[in-house]
């Protein structure tokens, strides 16, 4: 879709996917055997007339950057049985949609698919995208599980890499615009990770290397990357900043392979000033990606480049990963990005608010920011849920109109049991304090309860044992698997140690 026919809706769209056919018909039907849409329910539906109004909506509703990066790209592809299928150019830009936007584009399609009485939106690649797609690749692709970090930086090089021919590469094309250190709200939970990520940025020589982000899902590391590399970009454009998730390194590299030309990959990656690879994790169990990385990573820092990596695990709790590799990556400065607590899940709710300009009661980002606890991605889509009903019913937003729009978030997150709820229940059962589940006292009636609640804490957290260890005053992994295991066995014999178990859970649980 051009520009011009955002001003001039008239114009008939370019629709490359399928060449140019009535806009009335389904695309879906091949070989002429067009069928009006949804037929059964709705009268026919000028679909590239609505989606462009959805388009433009979005647009403003975005901001241009956001917008051309991610709807531009974007084709109406079919509406059957209120089912409205957009689809997108490639599987990463899909899920890119779907993580981020999917929200905003079912309220503004219900709304602006006149005619039609309920609108489902589903996101799906263009066929002919898929069959344009190159050999997947089998050193353990993890494929779309990763897709939905992937920037547009990683589907434009994942397009382009699937020619025969060696593809021109943007080590910088994609950076999303909102990810600035301006856009970044800092908080207790994040405040050494920005503030080293500012100094690697600010410094003209190489700061700390390497510098290691870390943190759960969607708490701001690639945030924070993209944050680095706009500011050296701005500041010393002189400077040669390469980004790029692990991933796609590892797609480069068994390119260079398949295409014999590892010299210029090696070239390509070793001539950089700073070198930016994000979500590190992805390459743990790959071995000659990690060794080829490996060897990137050593001849950068010995040559004095600077070398920036994320990941969703510290250096040391990277399963999968060599050991040498682990120990240099934690040579540097390795820096967590902590949950958001309630007062920095507040902050960014009010600087989203007032960036996109939306007024939303103080009282409904409070309850948003009680209720929404797992990650900022998370808040995110909350937010432009209860913003793109506030812009379309114009009414002001309340509690209970919140809690309906996001029952289902509100659900999913009620079920989060955290660690911290979890030792408060067992210390009060036992009737302990809760600062015993840090001490170091051995004493069985501490120790029990202790080992109790790390096991409730493996079972009903996602948390791996080292977390679980520094979660119980900084011990050990080994301690926490001891404790899993003797509480598994005790149950077995000691059936009132069972029941305590079974009732702690079910009171977690509910
Ligand atoms: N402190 C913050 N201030 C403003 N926005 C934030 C902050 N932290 C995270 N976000 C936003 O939350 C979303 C998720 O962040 P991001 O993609 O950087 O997470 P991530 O840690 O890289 O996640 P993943 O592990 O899935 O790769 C982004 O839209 C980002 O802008």
């Amino acid at each position: 879709m051009s520009d011009d026919n955002l001003k001039n809706p008239s114009t008939p769209h370019e629709f490359s996917a399928y060449g140019a056919k009535p806009a009335t018909l389904n695309p879906n039907f091949e070989n002429g055997d067009f069928a009006p849409f949804d037929s059964a329910a709705n009268p026919p539906v000028d679909l590239e007339a609505c989606w462009e109004k959805v388009s433009a909506r979005m647009r403003i509703d975005l901001g241009d950057a956001a917008w051309r990066s991610w709807i531009k790209p974007l084709r109406v592809g079919s509406l059957h049985n209120n089912m409205l299928t957009i689809e997108a150019d490639s599987s990463l830009a899909r899920d890119r949609v779907n993580s981020q936007y999917a929200d905003r584009l079912r309220v503004i399609s219900a709304a602006e698919f006149t005619g039609v009485k309920r609108v489902e939106v589903r996101l799906a690649v263009r066929p002919q995208s898929i069959a344009e797609r190159a050999p997947r690749i089998t050193d353990n692709d993890k494929g779309s599980a990763f897709a939905a970090n992937s920037t547009k930086y990683d589907r434009a090089q994942s397009d382009s890499a699937t020619g025969a021919t060696p593809e021109k590469f943007d080590p910088l094309a994609g950076l999303d615009p909102r990810y600035t250190f301006a856009n970044f709200v800092v908080g207790k939970p994040n405040e050494l990770a920005f503030a080293v990520a500012r100094r690697t940025a600010e410094s003209e020589k190489v700061a700390f290397n390497p510098l290691f982000l870390y943190g759960g899902v969607g708490l701001g590391k690639t945030h924070l990357m993209h944050a680095i590399a706009w500011h050296i970009r701005e500041q010393a454009p002189s400077r040669k900043v390469m980004y790029l998730s692990a991933e796609k390194f590892m797609y480069r590299f068994v390119r260079a392979l398949r295409f014999r030309d590892t010299m210029s990959f090696k070239e390509q990656f070793r001539s950089v000033d700073v070198l930016m690879i994000d979500d590190v994790q992805f390459i743990s169990g790959k071995d000659s990606t990690q060794e080829e990385f490996f060897h990137t990573f050593n001849a950068l820092v010995e040559d004095g480049r600077q070398v920036i990596i994320s990941a969703d695990k510290s250096p040391t709790d990277l399963e999968g990963m060599e050991e040498r590799l682990r120990s240099r990556l934690g040579w540097g400065m390795v820096a967590d990005i902590h949950p958001a607590d309630y007062e920095l899940r507040l902050g960014i709710l009010q600087a989203k608010a007032e960036r996109a300009q939306i007024q939303i009661p103080d009282k409904v980002l409070e309850f948003l920011a009680h209720k929404i606890v797992s990650n900022v991605r998370e808040l995110e889509g909350a937010l432009n849920r209860i913003m793109a009903h506030a812009m379309l019913v114009g009414r002001e937003i309340t509690i209970e109109s919140a809690a309906d729009l996001l029952a289902d978030l509100l659900r999913a997150s009620s079920r989060q049991i955290s660690v911290d709820a979890i030792q408060k229940r067992v210390a009060a059962h036992y009737g302990i304090r809760v600062s015993e589940m840090f001490s170091a006292r051995r004493a069985r009636n501490i120790a029990r309860p202790r080992q109790v609640a790390m096991y409730l804490t493996k079972n009903l957290t996602s948390l791996s044992y080292p977390e679980i260890g520094r979660q119980f005053g900084g011990r050990d992994h080994t301690t926490v698997m001891h404790a899993v295991k003797t509480i598994e066995t005790l149950t077995l014999s000691d059936s009132r140690l069972g029941e305590d178990v079974d009732l702690l859970r079910s009171l977690l649980s509910n």
